[in-house]
């Protein structure tokens, strides 16, 4: 019997701003899948936990394309959770776009296309899932991808900072210290970072300055 088209559960595909990592501020299409095996206590797409629709890489591509973009952010909920997750990301690349992957860094990510540029989140203890981080990403990260921590206060950061430093992480990837939306300051993580003098990409979400905190932007 032959196979059904490869299909996703998706819960939102939409146009805007790319409001995070070093690719901020470039018009980008966000493809969001449904589900994720995480739960951080900050999560700001809890919506996408549930729900969603099944569509086949076709129709997901021909409304990416009606965007008349390059660029695509594929996001979640936790991307990497669903089964043709990663042919979606090769089709994306076979079919010429410039592809980026958000990924909580709990999924094995050596099997990403390799044109794929990746976004490994390491999950903080604030996060309330770090011992879902599978460390072996780590050895995985490239040039291309990017190291990204999502900091809820100063235990967080010094955890983080203290990580950078023992592992050499920024001799790995590019690193992005983010703060939680309204939770820890954009300027506190500003001067800590100054003080420290780290070798990290400090990133606020331009997406949220500008349209607020909600679905589709
Ligand atoms: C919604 S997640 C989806 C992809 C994947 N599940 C992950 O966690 O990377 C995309 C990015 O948003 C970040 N994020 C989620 N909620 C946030 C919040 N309230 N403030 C700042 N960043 C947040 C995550 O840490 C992650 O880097
Ligand atoms: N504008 C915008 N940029 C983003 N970059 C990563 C996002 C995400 O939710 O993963 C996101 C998002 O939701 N919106
Ligand atoms: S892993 Fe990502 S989508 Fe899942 S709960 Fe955490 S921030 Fe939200
Ligand atoms: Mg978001």
């Amino acid at each position: 019997m032959a196979e059904l088209a490869p299909s996703l559960r998706i819960t939102e595909v939409f146009f805007s701003l790319q409001g995070e990592t070093s690719r901020m501020g470039v018009p980008t299409v966000f493809v969001r899948l449904t589900g994720c095996p995480l739960r951080c206590g900050y999560c700001d797409s809890a919506y996408a936990f549930h729900g969603g629709e099944t569509q086949s890489f076709d129709t997901i591509v021909e409304k990416v394309r009606s965007f008349g973009a390059k660029t695509v952010c594929v996001t979640g909920g936790e991307p990497l959770a669903q089964k043709h997750s990663l042919a979606f990301l090769k089709h994306l690349c076979d079919e010429g776009f410039d592809v980026s992957l958000e990924t909580s860094g709990a999924l094995p990510i050596e099997h990403v296309d390799p044109r794929v540029s990746r976004i490994v989140d390491i999950k903080t203890p604030g996060s309330g899932e770090l011992a879902k981080m599978r460390w072996e990403n780590l050895a995985a990260v490239n040039n291309s991808d990017e190291i990204k921590f999502v900091l809820c206060d100063r235990a967080d950061y010094e955890w983080a900072r203290d990580l950078l430093r023992d592992q050499k992480l920024a001799e790995r990837a590019p690193v992005l210290f983010s703060p939680v939306w309204e939770t820890l300051k954009p300027a506190d993580l500003a001067a800590w970072v100054l003080e420290d003098k780290l070798p990290v990409r400090m990133q606020v979400q331009l997406h949220k300055i500008l349209w607020g905190d909600r679905p589709g932007v």
